[in-house]
């Protein structure tokens, strides 16, 4: 298979996959902050993460994944300040932060499963970490934190060259950083935020900082090394992490490692970091706050198959930047609808080789694509290739869609047009209902009692349901 070769954040270079234990891959993702549901555009870091975990499994390597859950940590300002979010969604919501971070825990792990999005091995709960976040921050906490009232405070001028994977010199970050007097840089940022007197917090535990909770990037730096051990291969997250979030954690992970002498990829934690482009609409950034909240759940209540929106992903590289809009999407699901239309003949096909010469060229695309940084636009192209070839052992052509299909992660050998046919939210007939009906027209044509087809086909239409003869992709009805 060719040399698989990835974007690496930190040099801003394609780089070699060289495993850090050989025939293994270890990575880490950040994981969703859990105090409201995920929207489309983060569910994009995870889509782009499982591919990533496929290719490398494809790759014949073992694959330790982690995703964490942050439940506790991350403030409403991504430059340390303001609030816990999930302190302040609970105290918005009269539920406490645990009930909450339940819910949308949930909310998050049906996004996956309906994305397609393979398990990792561990999904790691930050509060499940805390005495290790504090032995931790035990270690480093002489040679370099220091304490102030609000909490342990991580000094970015101990570490050698704080900010690179950003690009950003240290004072750089001014002005979008909380000032909190006493902060000796203003990059600095608290590991261990105590809690103010007369305050009191859900979630808070005995440190030797104080009572108090972790820091968002704290929990990262220790999920990853408990969990992976230092140095691990990969680390991923969403592009913003470039800037604020994985610098804080390279700079702790540094300390960690005992900074100087060890090479700049030892020394930070992960040898690469990658991080996906966002999704966008066209008013900008993504958000749970402002405009349509578009969850995936808004998708299939429009009637659009979860898999259409991974498709939608897939058809960008990840490390450009993604509009969304709902005809792109319709696009993405009409596309999604050929290739199964395709790919449903192949699926009571036997046993076959993949090894067949009339795919020995396409596969090399789609791994010399996937190999490219995760290609994927191209590799679309390959698969839709091979499914387009006639006249050819169905085993073979079965084999050869199922071995790009564990990569892109589609489903193509197991959904059929009718797992396609979402129905819409506001829905007022039920598909047994439809097919029941179909059923009659078709006695009635087959009949020649053209009278009686007309008039189903006219109270289905009055119903919302559009009777589609002669649809080239077999699709009988919409709604
Ligand atoms: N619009 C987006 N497109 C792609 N990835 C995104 C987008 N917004 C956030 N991400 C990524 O999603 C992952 C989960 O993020 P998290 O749950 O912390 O939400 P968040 O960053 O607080 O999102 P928001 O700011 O929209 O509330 C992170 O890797 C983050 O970088
Ligand atoms: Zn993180």
């Amino acid at each position: 298979m060719a040399e698989l070769r990835l974007f690496n954040s930190l040099t801003r270079q394609l780089e070699r996959f060289d495993p850090v234990h050989p025939g293994e891959a270890r990575v880490y993702t950040c994981g969703p902050t859990v105090y409201n549901y995920p929207h489309i555009g983060n569910m994009r870091a995870y889509v782009f993460a499982d591919v990533l975990g496929r290719t490398l499994s494809a790759h014949g390597l073992k694959l330790t994944h982690v995703i964490n859950i942050t439940d506790v940590g991350h403030l409403t300002d991504e430059a340390d300040a303001g609030e816990d979010k999930l302190e302040k969604a609970a105290a918005k919501s009269g539920e406490t932060i645990w009930d909450i971070a339940r819910h949308y825990t949930e909310a998050f792990r049906d996004d996956v499963r309906a994305l397609n999005i393979r398990q990792p091995a561990h999904w790691s709960v930050a509060t499940d970490y805390i005495d290790d976040m504090i032995a931790f921050a035990g270690e480093i906490a002489e040679a370099h934190c220091y304490q102030l009232d609000s909490g342990l405070y991580f000094d970015v001028s101990s570490v050698q060259d704080y900010g690179r994977l950003a690009r950003a010199v240290t004072e750089e970050g001014e002005g979008r950083i909380e000032t909190v007097d006493g902060k000796r840089n203003a990059a600095d940022f608290a590991i261990w935020r105590t809690t103010p007197p007369g305050e009191t917090r859900q979630m808070e535990w005995d440190s030797p900082w104080g009572r108090g909770a972790p820091g968002w990037h704290l929990e990262c730096s220790v999920m990853g090394e408990k969990l992976l051990g230092f140095p691990f291969d990969i680390h991923t997250g969403g592009i913003d992490h470039r800037e604020i979030h994985h610098p804080n954690e390279i700079a702790q992970n540094q300390a960690f490692c005992g900074c100087g002498g060890l090479s700049d990829a030892a020394n930070s934690g992960a040898r690469i970091w990658m991080h996906n482009n966002f999704l966008v609409e066209r008013t900008g950034k993504m958000s749970k706050s402002a405009g349509e909240f578009l969850r995936l759940q808004l998708l299939v209540d429009r009637g659009y198959h979860p898999l259409a929106y991974r498709l939608m992903c897939l058809q960008a590289h990840y490390r450009s930047e993604l509009e969304f809009a709902w005809d792109g999407l319709g696009a993405a699901l009409t596309r999604l609808k050929r290739m199964v239309m395709q790919a449903e003949g192949l699926q009571a096909a036997g046993p076959g080789d993949a090894d067949h010469p009339k795919f020995a060229a396409l596969i090399e695309r789609f791994d010399a694509a996937m190999a490219d940084d995760l290609n994927t636009p191209v590799a679309l192209t390959a698969l839709e290739e091979a499914l387009a070839i006639r006249k050819v052992d169905a085993g073979a052509k079965r084999a050869v869609v199922e071995r790009m299909d564990a990569v892109l992660g589609l489903n193509l050998l197991t959904l059929s047009r009718a797992d396609l046919r979402v129905r819409p939210g506001n829905a007022v007939i039920e598909p047994n209902e439809i097919e029941d009906a179909l059923a009659r027209r078709n006695a009635a044509r087959a009949e020649k009692d053209f009278a009686t087809s007309d008039a189903i086909r006219d109270e289905l239409a009055a119903r919302g349901v559009e009777v589609m003869d002669g649809d080239p992709l077999g699709w009988e009805w919409k709604l």
